[in-house]
Formats: C-alpha cells, sequence, structure tokens
C-alpha cells in the first residue's frame, strides 16, 4: 500500500499534512503518536470512511481485501459471542463455511472457545477486544487495520493477540496498527512510523533499531514541538 501526499482538512483544521509513506507487503507497521496526531483520521481515510483532499492511497480496489478492528467494540451485548459473529457474518457478506473455518482456527487461539456461547455482557475488556479481533479476522483479509487493538486489554490477553497478530503475518498478512503501549509496539512491530500533528515525522525500520523506542518517541516529540 502506498500513502503519497495525504492531506485532510476537517472542520477548517488541517488534521492530516501531506502524508507519505509505503507499507511493505507482509509486514507489520505501526502508527504511533500522541492523542490528537490523527492516527485514527488516517486509518479512517485508508479504509475509504474520509475522502481525501490531496494526494492519493493506493491499494487494490477489491473491497474484500481490508478488514478493520475499530478503536472501541461495537458488539451486542445482551447476544452470545456467537450470536455476534452470526450476525456480523451477515452485515460483512461472509458465508456460514467461511466463518466457522475462522472460528476454528481463530477461537482457540484468541482463548475465546468456551466463552463463545455466553453473553457478551459478561465478557471482560480483553475477552470483548478479542471477539472483535475475530469479527475482524472472519473476512480473511489480507490487509487488517487495527486501531489500538491492545487497548484496555491485560497482560495475559496483550500476549494471547500478539501471537495472533505474529501469526497472522506468518500467513501472509498485512497489518497496519495503531497504539500507545511503546513495548508492544517495539516487540511486534516491523516498521514504527511516529505521527505528529497530522504529520508523519519519523520512519523506523525496527529490526535495524535497538535504541530506547520512548527516549526516540520523545526526542521526535520535542523537536517537532
Ligand atoms: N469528524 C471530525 N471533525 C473535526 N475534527 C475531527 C474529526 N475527527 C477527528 N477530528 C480531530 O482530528 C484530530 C486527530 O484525531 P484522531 O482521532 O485522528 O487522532 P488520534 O491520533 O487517533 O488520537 P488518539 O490517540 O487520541 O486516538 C483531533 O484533533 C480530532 O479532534
Amino acid at each position: 500500500m502506498i500513502v503519497s501526499g495525504a492531506g485532510k482538512t476537517l472542520n477548517q483544521t488541517k488534521i492530516i499534512r501531506s502524508v507519505s509513506f509505503a507499507v511493505p507487503h507482509n509486514s507489520i507497521f505501526a502508527i504511533i503518536g500522541p492523542n490528537g496526531a490523527g492516527k485514527t483520521t488516517l486509518l479512517r481515510l485508508i479504509m475509504g470512511l474520509l475522502i481525501l483532499d490531496e494526494g492519493t492511497i493506493t491499494y487494490s480496489s477489491d473491497p474484500r481485501i481490508i478488514s478493520v478492528l475499530l478503536e472501541n467494540d461495537y458488539l451486542f451485548e445482551t447476544k452470545t459471542g456467537r450470536e455476534n459473529i452470526r450476525d456480523f457474518c451477515i452485515y460483512l457478506d461472509v458465508s456460514p463455511a467461511l466463518a466457522s473455518t475462522m472460528i476454528e482456527r481463530y477461537a482457540a487461539l484468541l482463548q475465546l472457545e468456551t466463552a463463545l456461547d455466553n453473553k457478551v455482557a459478561t465478557y471482560s475488556k480483553g475477552m470483548k477486544r478479542k471477539l472483535s479481533l475475530l469479527i475482524t479476522l472472519l473476512k480473511d483479509s489480507p490487509i487488517l487495520l487495527l486501531d489500538e487493538p491492545t487497548s484496555g486489554v491485560d497482560p495475559e490477553s496483550r500476549l494471547v493477540m500478539r501471537s495472533v497478530l505474529r501469526g497472522l503475518k506468518d500467513e501472509g498478512k498485512t497489518l497496519i496498527l495503531t497504539s500507545h503501549d511503546l513495548a508492544e509496539v517495539q516487540k511486534i512491530s516491523d516498521w514504527i512510523t511516529i505521527m505528529i500533528g497530522g504529520s508523519i515525522v519519523d520512519i523506523i525500520h525496527n529490526q535495524e533499531f535497538c535504541g530506547d523506542l520512548e527516549q526516540r518517541f520523545f526526542t521526535v516529540l520535542k523537536e517537532a514541538r
């Protein structure tokens, strides 16, 4: 995927400023930055929920190519996990056959198997996040946009999610994620971009970076302000 000169103004405020980067195929590409930097807006531009004012974002036009995990969980609390999956399959136009393959593939890995028959209202935050991720995976899309996938998730569930995300990359998928958890980002990503005030100010190739990401983040933040 190539983002080239992307710009977006909302309510007369420039939110995204000349953003350009390339997401290598089959990589985990993280976008970090302070609150309000424009990370979610950028993801919304990539998924086509917002229209660019300037620039281009290029990837296959097949709508099945991208699946999205939103920043908040939008689940039916009074229904079970399985009923939520069934409803989202209708909404996402996922066949029952594909859905059962994906449930078989990921429910156990996400440690959700027994919980799927319980009402979502009884789930912890981490279980809800994992169910949302499972729903995101139903379409088996090659590109996944994950907005703060592990936010509010306890260390044990985070470990489980990290291993699933790594597995998805090993299957050949491309993951673009945002996060405020720098340690988590450094553990999982191939590339880390720092976004401040709607601009990309730093791109780090994680395998070659052996420094302290937090220190680099604050240095870049100080220089940008
Ligand atoms: N629909 C909108 N209309 C006007 N301003 C908006 C709209 N959506 C977002 N913004 C503004 O755009 C800026 C970037 O918001 P965005 O949610 O993209 O940031 P973020 O980096 O994802 O932040 P966070 O880390 O808090 O999730 C913020 O100042 C926000 O108030």
